[in-house]
């Protein structure tokens, strides 16, 4: 089975050289520099042309391999230790799979990077969701090297002159985080960093975006975590966190000295508490290249899950406007769902006027459901508070538990994005047997594992076979009997911020558009074919990702070039971008994305 994937991927790697052969790359480096560096070292792989030219002579053992024994090398090591591990703890054998791979992109980008496109499948619960919050948590002592920028409340005044100690000339994507909700795990402070890295590893294995023009960032500005305050190995300030016009201070110098100078820079933000990821999204959008993966990613892929959904009740999609959905957690990834689905049925109904206006949606905090009766209600939530009278299911009040909830509505979609495990329990689950719907839709979408909503097994077991299941963190698929599969999803916003991010750069455009957006999740709701659909499969497979990711940014292109702000990228004007058919912008994303290859190197003092 591994040979005959390996011969498969041999023929298709072929065809890529013979479509792209590397030109020749520029070191100022030699000897072992250049081993040390993990963007021109080639390990044992080096020519012995190079090794004369670079000083690299009697640095490596004399034997050259080919880059395809070192690839298969790294796989038969990786796939070792998989085999020794087998039986120690799960957590143990995740952190050891990150650690061989984190080794391997210390060492040699170009085939950390192959074998990541490769194995996507395998590698991304490694490199991102649910592993990278292991990571982030234990990231004191498995802090070996620095990667990305620290940027901390004690730098204020300096940022201008620091971004200039970044080593790369050029930056296209930037992840940001100030380490304040990574994934459900709540505050952790500087060791939220990992998660920059992990997305910005999707970046190059999705979108391709040039591991030398990334560039994860982590803003310090303090921590509430008690534990964290108190752990001798924590590597972040020691201080509460900034809040108010400081913290806001902060984060304005950060983005003024990222801009001035990288202009056509893209920043993703990334796991900010709720208040400053509205905050910073709101103060940000229209003045640079920004958006906020947990805002507005999920809610593209949330209301791609959405449509899929409605499509696996073998309805029309014009039906989404009568969904209900009720969807519990009212933070950053919960409200930004709701509003991107309120938005599509709101076009919807422009299109099909004589439709009937109801409020399909119901909110459920940790107080429960949340209607206008609520004291303090958050402004973000209130526009989702239920009321009282017509179109109101008797008996429903303020701070209703969920099961009553769903008990009582019924409805097609449960989506949870609360970060609590486990919070769809048996009597919740097994009231979605009695949803309306044909085929009611569970989203546990809230990472990592632990906090997922419910998992997979339980989904199917208590609330039927019949459901469409996704969840946020990779479950696999359940054995339902007799032969049948229960499929499971992933929901994951990894869908998305690869392609937004890529198109926003390739058209060159200053803002991140709601209209562009908008255009990323239709075009991933469209990818899955009907038969997928009936099989209740609502997202592409995730080895897919490079594939959907050109779509996805080429949809991107395309909404910007249709609401005139694409500029153009390198040498590609704005005429041209317009000029484009929308299989010459896939074509133009496409060709576009870097690929991992050993280029020849030629020295230049
Ligand atoms: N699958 C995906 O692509 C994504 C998943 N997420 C996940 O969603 C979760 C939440 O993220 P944010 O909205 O940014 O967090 P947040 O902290 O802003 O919001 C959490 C919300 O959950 C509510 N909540 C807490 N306990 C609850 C309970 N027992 N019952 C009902 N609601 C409860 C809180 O009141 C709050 O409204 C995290 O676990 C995160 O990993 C976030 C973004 C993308
Ligand atoms: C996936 C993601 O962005 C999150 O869980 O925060
Ligand atoms: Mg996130």
């Amino acid at each position: 089975m591994w040979n005959l994937a390996r011969a498969a991927l041999k023929v298709r790697n072929a065809r890529r050289f013979s479509m792209a052969m590397p030109g020749p790359c520029i070191v100022h480096k030699r000897g072992t520099d250049i081993l040390h560096d993990p963007w021109f070292n080639k390990d044992t792989a080096f020519p012995l042309t190079e090794r004369d030219r670079l000083g690299l002579r009697g640095l490596l053992p004399p034997r050259i391999l080919s880059f395809e024994h070192q690839y298969d090398r790294f796989m038969e090591s990786y796939h070792s230790l998989e085999h020794n591990t087998r039986s120690e703890p799960a957590n143990v054998v995740a952190l050891a799979k990150w650690r061989i791979l984190n080794r391997l992109h210390d060492r040699n980008e170009t085939l950390y990077y192959r074998v990541l496109i490769d194995n996507i499948k395998d590698f991304a619960p490694i490199i991102y969701t649910p592993t990278v919050g292991l990571v982030c948590q234990n990231y004191g002592g498995l802090f070996r090297r620095p990667r990305g920028m620290y940027f901390s409340a004690k730098d204020k005044g300096e940022m201008t002159s620091m971004i200039y100690n970044w080593p790369s000339p050029k930056v296209d994507m930037i992840v940001l985080t100030d380490g304040s909700r990574i994934l459900g795990l709540g505050d952790l402070g500087v060791q939220g960093i990992g998660i920059p890295i992990g997305k910005l590893d999707m970046y190059v294995a999705a979108a391709g975006i040039n591991p030398q023009r990334i560039l994860p960032v982590m803003l310090d500005v303090g921590t509430n975590n008690q534990r964290l305050l108190d752990d001798r190995l924590y590597l972040g300030l020691r201080q509460p966190r900034l809040e108010g016009e400081e913290y806001l201070s902060i984060v304005d110098e950060f983005m003024e000295a990222a801009f001035a100078r990288w202009p056509k820079a893209v920043v993703q933000f990334e796991d900010f508490q709720m208040k400053w990821a509205f905050e910073t999204l709101h103060r940000y959008r229209r003045k640079f290249c920004m958006f906020n993966d947990d805002v507005q990613g999920t809610a593209g892929v949330a209301l791609a899950g959405l449509l899929g959904t409605v499509r696996a009740q073998g309805r029309p999609l014009k039906d989404f406007v009568h969904q209900k959905i009720v969807v519990v957690g009212a933070g950053s990834a919960g409200i930004g769902v709701l509003h991107m689905a309120k938005q599509a049925i709101l076009r919807m109904r422009r299109d099909h006027k004589n439709m009937a206006i109801n409020n399909q949606f119901w909110l459920l905090d940790k107080d429960g459901l949340v209607t206008k009766e609520r004291r303090n209600l958050d402004s973000s939530a209130a526009p989702f508070a239920r009321g009282s009278g017509p179109g109101e299911i008797e008996g429903l009040s303020e701070g209703a538990s969920l099961v009553e909830v769903v008990k009582k509505v019924k409805p097609d979609v449960l989506l949870g994005l609360s970060g609590v495990g486990g919070i769809f329990n048996k009597q919740v689950l097994e009231a979605m047997r009695d949803s309306d719907s044909p085929r009611p839709a569970i989203f546990a979408m809230s990472n990592p594992t632990m906090n997922a909503e419910c998992t997979a097994d339980d989904a199917f077991k208590y609330a039927g076979d019949k459901i469409v299941f996704a969840s946020g963190s990779p479950f696999a698929d359940v054995d339902l009997g007799n032969g049948k599969v229960g499929h499971v999803n992933q929901a994951n916003n990894m869908y998305l911020f690869p392609g937004i991010g890529l198109g926003a750069l390739l058209s060159g455009a200053r803002l991140i558009t709601d209209g562009m957006l908008q255009a990323a999740a239709e075009c991933l709701a469209s990818y899955i074919t009907d038969e997928d659909i009936r099989k209740g499969i609502i997202f592409p497979s995730i080895s897919r990702i490079r594939h959907i990711t050109t779509e996805v940014g080429a949809a991107v292109v395309r909404a910007a070039v249709a609401e005139e702000l694409a500029e153009g990228h390198c040498d590609v004007g704005p005429r041209e971008l317009m000029d484009m058919s929308k299989e010459e912008t896939i074509d133009y994303v496409a060709r576009n994305m870097w690929y991992p290859i050993y280029s020849p190197l030629v020295h230049e003092k």
